[in-house]
C-alpha cells in the first residue's frame, strides 16, 4: 500500500515511512493511494471476534508486507490488553435506536488511547528495525497529549514533546500529562490556544532543516498511523448492530476531524454507514462550513468540552481532497486561502460530495449541561461534556437507521463541568486516584516557534 499527500508534491511513501513522516513534506496529509475493500462476508465474519483480531484484518490492509503478520498481531494484542474492558470499545443502548460507543476504557480515559497504544508500539518497532531514534512532537487540547505521553513514556527510541495551551485544559487532563516524569517526556505549556500549538507543530514540520536534524515525527491525527487504528471501531460497532445487513449512522463529537474521518474511511472500505454526523460545540466552524459552503475562521471560545475548542480542523483537508475528486491543486488553493485570509470557499463538487455523506449540528454550553443532566435522569448514564455534545446533536438526527454516538471521554476527566451539570462527583479510577498529589514537571513557553525549537533541540536525544 502506498500513501499520497493531499497537496500532491511530497514523495509517495509506504506505510512505515508515512507513519514516521507524520506530516507530508509539502505540508499535506498522507492518505492511501486507493481504498482497500472489505467484502460483506468478511464484515459479517467479524461478529464475535476479539477486537485485536478485527484490528489486524483492517490494519494489515494498510501495512501490506511492510510489517510481518506475527509482529503486527503481537503489537495489536499488546496494545488492546491495556484496556480495562474485555470488548475494548463496548457499545450500550442509551435510548431506543440510539447507542453510545464507549471509547474511553484505555489507560488515559479517552478515545485517543485506542490509536496511541497501537501507534507507539508500531513506531517503536519501525525505529528499532532501522536502528534510529526520533523526536515526537504533538499539539494537544488535553487528550491527545496524555494518551501519547502514556503510550510513549520510557521508550528508548523516542523523546516526546507535547504542547498544550496553558490554562485551557481541564486540571485532570493537565495532570495526566505533567505528572509523568519519565526521562523521555517533555511538557510545554504554550502561552496561546490549541490552534497556536498545532500551528507551531506544523511549522516545525515545514522547517525542513530542523525536521531532519531532530528526526521529527508526529502523533497528532495528521499522522495516518492514528487514523488507521480509529477505523477499526466503526467496523466492530456496526457489526454488533447487524452490519453488513443493516446500515448504521454515527455521530462524532468533532474538533480536529480525525475521528469522524476514520468513519469516512470505514465507509470507503465498504462498511454500510448511512450518515456521519459532525457534532461541534460552540466552536462551530465545521457546522457553519456545512451550512454555507465557506470555511471561515472567527476565533476560539473556551468551552466545557475543551478538547474540541479548535478552529483549524486538520483532517478536514483529507476530506476536501476526497470531496474534490483527489484534486491536490484544489486543496492547495483552499489551504492558501486559509493561510492568507482565514477562509476559503469549497468547490461545488466537493461540497455536494461531502453533504451526501455528512450532516452536522452544534451543541451550545447550556445544551451540553442540560444533556448531561437529563440523560442522567432518564437513563442513569453519566456523560462527559464531549460525548454530551454528540448525544444532543445525534438526537436531532435520529430516524429509522440506528444511531451510534461516539463516547470520546470518561466523565472523570472533566469533574467540574460534570458536577455543575449533574451534581455528581465523577470519581477517577483507582490507578489515577492520587493524581492530584503527584509531582508536576512542565515548561511554560511563549507562542514562538523559535523558542519551542530551541527547547526541543537542547533536550532531544535524536539530533
Ligand atoms: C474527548 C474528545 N472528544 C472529541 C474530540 C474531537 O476529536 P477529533 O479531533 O478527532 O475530531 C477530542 C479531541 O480530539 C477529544 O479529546
Ligand atoms: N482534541 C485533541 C486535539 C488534537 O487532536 P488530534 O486527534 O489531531 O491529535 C486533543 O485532545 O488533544
Amino acid at each position: 500500500m502506498q500513501f499520497v499527500s493531499t497537496r500532491g508534491q511530497a514523495p509517495v511513501l509506504g506505510f512505515s515511512d508515512a507513519v514516521l513522516a507524520g506530516l507530508a513534506s509539502d505540508g499535506g496529509l498522507y492518505v492511501p493511494q486507493t481504498w482497500p475493500q472489505v467484502g460483506a462476508a468478511e464484515i459479517a465474519a467479524f461478529a464475535g471476534k476479539p477486537y485485536a483480531e478485527v484490528a489486524y484484518a483492517i490494519i494489515s490492509r494498510f501495512t501490506g508486507d511492510e510489517v510481518a503478520p506475527q509482529k503486527l498481531k503481537a503489537i495489536l494484542d499488546e496494545a488492546y490488553a491495556s484496556f480495562r474492558h474485555p470488548s475494548v470499545t463496548p457499545l450500550l443502548e442509551l435510548e431506543p435506536n440510539h447507542f453510545v460507543l464507549e471509547l474511553f476504557h484505555g489507560p488515559t480515559l479517552a478515545f485517543k488511547d485506542v490509536a496511541m497504544q497501537f501507534l507507539s508500539r508500531m513506531m517503536d518497532h519501525i525505529l528499532a528495525e532501522r536502528g534510529l531514534k526520533a523526536t515526537i512532537v504533538g499539539a494537544t487540547s488535553g487528550d491527545t497529549g496524555s494518551a501519547a505521553i502514556e503510550a510513549f513514556r520510557g521508550r528508548d527510541t523516542t523523546d516526546i514533546f507535547i504542547l498544550h495551551p496553558q490554562g485551557r485544559t481541564s486540571p485532570v487532563q493537565r495532570l495526566q500529562m505533567t505528572t509523568v516524569l519519565d526521562h523521555n517526556v517533555h511538557n510545554i505549556a504554550l502561552e496561546g490556544t490549541f490552534d497556536d500549538c498545532q500551528n507551531i507543530v506544523k511549522a516545525m514540520f515545514n522547517n525542513h532543516r530542523f525536521r531532519d536534524r531532530v528526526r521529527l515525527s508526529g502523533v497528532n491525527s495528521i499522522n495516518w498511523g492514528r487514523i488507521v487504528a480509529q477505523i477499526v471501531y466503526y467496523f466492530t460497532a456496526a457489526v454488533s448492530m447487524g452490519s453488513p445487513h443493516r446500515k448504521v449512522s454515527f455521530t462524532v463529537p468533532t474538533g480536529n476531524f480525525g475521528d469522524i474521518f476514520a468513519g469516512y474511511c470505514a465507509k470507503a472500505m465498504g462498511l454500510p454507514i448511512d450518515r456521519l454526523v459532525i457534532a461541534t460545540n460552540a466552536n462551530d466552524i465545521l457546522r457553519r462550513t456545512m451550512d454555507t459552503g465557506r470555511y471561515e475562521m472567527d476565533g476560539v471560545a473556551p468551552t466545557i468540552s475543551p478538547s474540541m475548542d479548535i478552529q483549524i480542523s486538520s483532517n478536514f483537508e483529507r476530506l476536501l481532497f476526497e470531496g474534490a475528486g483527489r484534486d491536490a491543486g484544489a486543496v492547495v488553493r483552499m489551504m492558501d486561502g486559509l493561510k492568507q485570509s482565514g477562509g476559503f470557499a469549497l468547490p461545488e463538487n466537493a461540497l455536494a460530495t461531502i453533504r451526501r455523506d455528512f450532516a452536522a449540528g452544534t451543541t451550545g454550553e447550556a445544551e451540553t449541561k442540560a444533556t448531561i443532566a437529563t440523560t442522567l435522569k432518564a437513563s442513569g448514564y453519566l456523560l462527559d461534556p464531549h460525548t454530551a455534545v454528540g448525544v444532543h446533536v445525534a438526537r436531532a438526527h435520529l430516524g429509522a437507521t440506528p444511531m451510534v454516538t461516539l463516547g470520546t471521554a470518561h466523565p472523570a476527566k472533566f469533574p467540574a463541568a460534570v458536577k455543575e451539570a449533574s451534581g455528581v462527583d465523577a470519581a477517577l479510577p483507582a490507578w489515577l486516584a492520587d493524581l492530584h498529589s503527584r509531582e508536576e514537571r512542565l515548561a511554560v513557553l511563549a507562542n514562538d516557534q523559535h523558542a519551542v525549537e530551541e527547547f526541543i533541540s537542547a533536550r532531544t536525544r535524536a539530533a
